[in-house]
């Protein structure tokens, strides 16, 4: 466990302009749950792990998420809609206006780091005004040694102000009462009228995804990972909701992370992080028995429902979808205990077609790698309401979008050549809806998709035979060992041919239409992985 002090530091935390301040430093996760209990902010479940409201926000809010415009970044960032920029002098008038509200209050820090490779570690300095934010810091980066935290100084400093709304918005040139802006000049990110924890996490993320490809030469990634036996690392791309979590942890292979990862020149995959952050929304022992049972005292419950006898009722959804538990990766049995490994063998593109026409699993080539991967393709159910069915797609290039502040080509460009270096092998996942025998507007079983990745992973879809979809020019597998093959053909599980043509034809659409704005920059290899065919065309000569 960690230093376990607690230290009145009024002084130090003056350099921050945090005047007047008692500062809790590091507590332990036991003192930080009994605070939360204690001031009401939190209870406890049957088992004693912590659960907490974040309030208004139950997630991110992309649209609030800022990059200060300055020399350091000017040039580098994409800028646009995903990544909106504030200038230097209004991020330091609102970064006062933070300091002054903080200033006399009772606070947490948490020194930690991110990048388990030690090359690259980064210190990360937190303050956060509720003292549950902090376990959350806790759980999530990594812990330094009680040795390493008496020498601790950080490379970035997260400010973290839940109660601090923006009265004037537009005067500081953001769009309303809270923000998430990144500093890369100096090194902060500020995070105020939000408490959805997963802004501190995405913020370091998106400050990573821009230092360590440009000055380090390191490819950041949206992604799971883990290893297996014989050293055979496989990583899992996804947007959010689409399986990385709860893909990453499965007992016979070691997990390395969740959520966010790095792939240096050196052939090495590392965790930034040091914890994950699940989705518990409908969450079953028997179906994630890792995840279930990480739940215990030291994890952060956040938004759940109780039910009458104090246990979370994970099948509620009342407060948001979005429900979450954070932990330490150490709650989880069988983890690779360096947090980083080799090369990856295989790489799953993980999507959510919620439209039921990408099959359940197709093996890419190169081009059609570097086409999924620029494209990010998912798609959500349109609304929980009866009768709305449509489904939406989504495109968020890299798999990734709000967290990517370089062009999309540059991580596409970066990881195709590290593909081609590895030879690694890159599939499909489809972990959406499947419309058919197999469930007509339900979701594929978790344990096919599991029994599909476990097949690849064993080396047993390397040998069958493979055919092409009409639509998608995807090679699906004809036969893979514990799914039933009829649904391995996604035309298979429509009542109609002429249906699952229709919807197919018009997602390809939907593809080539979002890929424009990425056309003149790709190769024509790229540009053929795309789906074979769209409205324009007629698809008897193919079927
Ligand atoms: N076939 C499937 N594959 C993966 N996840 C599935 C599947 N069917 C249902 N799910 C559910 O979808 C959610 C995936 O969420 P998660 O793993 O947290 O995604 P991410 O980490 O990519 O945000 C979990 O709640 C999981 O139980
Ligand atoms: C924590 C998040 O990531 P994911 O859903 O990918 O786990 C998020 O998007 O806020
Ligand atoms: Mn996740």
């Amino acid at each position: 466990m960690n230093n376990l002090q607690t230290v009145e530091t009024q002084v130090s935390l003056e350099i921050y302009g945090l005047k007047n301040v008692t500062a809790h430093w590091n507590l332990s996760p036991e003192k930080l749950q009994q605070i939360t209990v204690d001031k009401k902010m939190g209870k406890e479940t049957k088992n004693g792990t912590l659960s907490i409201n974040t309030g208004k926000f139950t997630g991110r809010s992309p649209q609030d998420r800022f990059i200060v415009k300055d020399d350091y970044t000017a040039d580098k960032v994409w800028w646009g809609k995903t990544n909106k920029p504030v200038s230097t002098e209004n991020f330091n008038k609102l970064k006062n206006e933070v300091t002054k509200y903080l200033s006399g209050k009772e606070l947490y820090v948490r020194d930690g780091y991110v990048c388990a490779e030690p090359e690259f570690r980064t210190n990360i300095r937190t303050v956060t005004e509720l003292p549950w934010s902090n376990l959350f810091v806790y759980n999530m980066f990594l812990r330094p040694s009680e040795k390493e935290l008496e020498n601790f100084s950080e490379d970035w400093l997260i400010l973290c102000a839940p109660g601090y709304v923006c009265p004037d918005p537009a005067a500081y040139g953001i769009r309303q009462g809270n923000f998430s802006i990144i500093n890369f000049t100096d090194k902060i990110a500020l995070v105020g009228g939000s408490a959805y924890t997963g802004e501190m996490k995405k913020g370091i993320f998106s400050a990573l995804n821009l230092i360590l490809p440009v000055e380090k030469n390191v490819l950041p990634m949206h992604c799971s990972a883990n290893v297996g036996k014989k050293g055979d690392t496989a990583i899992f791309f996804g947007l959010s909701g689409t399986g990385k979590t709860t893909l990453s942890a499965d007992p016979d292979r070691k997990l390395i992370g969740d959520d966010e990862h790095g792939w240096t020149a050196d052939n090495t995959i590392f965790n930034f992080e040091g914890g994950c952050y699940a989705k518990v929304i409908d969450l079953t022992e028997e179906k994630e028995p890792d995840i279930f049972r990480a739940i215990r005292p030291g994890a952060l419950l956040e938004n759940v429902v109780f039910n009458a006898d104090g246990d979370p009722d994970y099948l509620d959804s009342s407060i948001t979808q979005n429900t979450r538990v954070s932990y330490p990766i150490y709650h989880i049995d069988n983890i690779q205990e360096t947090l980083y490994a080799n090369n990856p063998k295989n790489i799953f593109f993980l999507t959510c077609d919620a439209f039921g026409v990408l099959p359940p699993v197709s093996k890419l080539t190169p081009g059609q790698a570097a086409y999924h991967f620029i494209s990010g393709y998912t798609a959500k159910v349109a609304g929980t309401e009866a009768g709305i069915t449509e489904p939406v797609p989504s495109f968020s290039a890299c798999f990734g979008e709000p967290f990517m502040p370089l062009h999309p080509a540059k991580y596409g460009e970066m990881l195709s050549k590290k593909m081609q270096e590895a030879g690694v092998n890159v599939w499909l996942i489809n972990t959406g809806w499947s419309a058919g025998p197999y469930g007509v507007g339900s979701r594929i079983k978790l344990k096919y998709t599991r029994a599909m990745i476990t097949a690849i992973l064993n080396g047993e879809l390397d040998h069958v035979d493979y055919e092409q979809n009409p639509i998608f020019g995807l090679f699906m597998p004809k036969y893979c060992p514990g799914v039933p093959t009829e649904m391995l053909d996604p035309m298979n599980t429509w009542l109609q041919k002429g249906a699952y043509i229709g919807k197919a034809i018009q997602l390809a659409h939907s593809f080539h239409l979002n890929f424009e704005k990425f056309a003149h920059q790709a190769t024509q290899q790229i540009i053929e992985g795309g789906p074979l065919i769209d409205e324009h065309h007629h698809l008897e000569e193919h079927i």
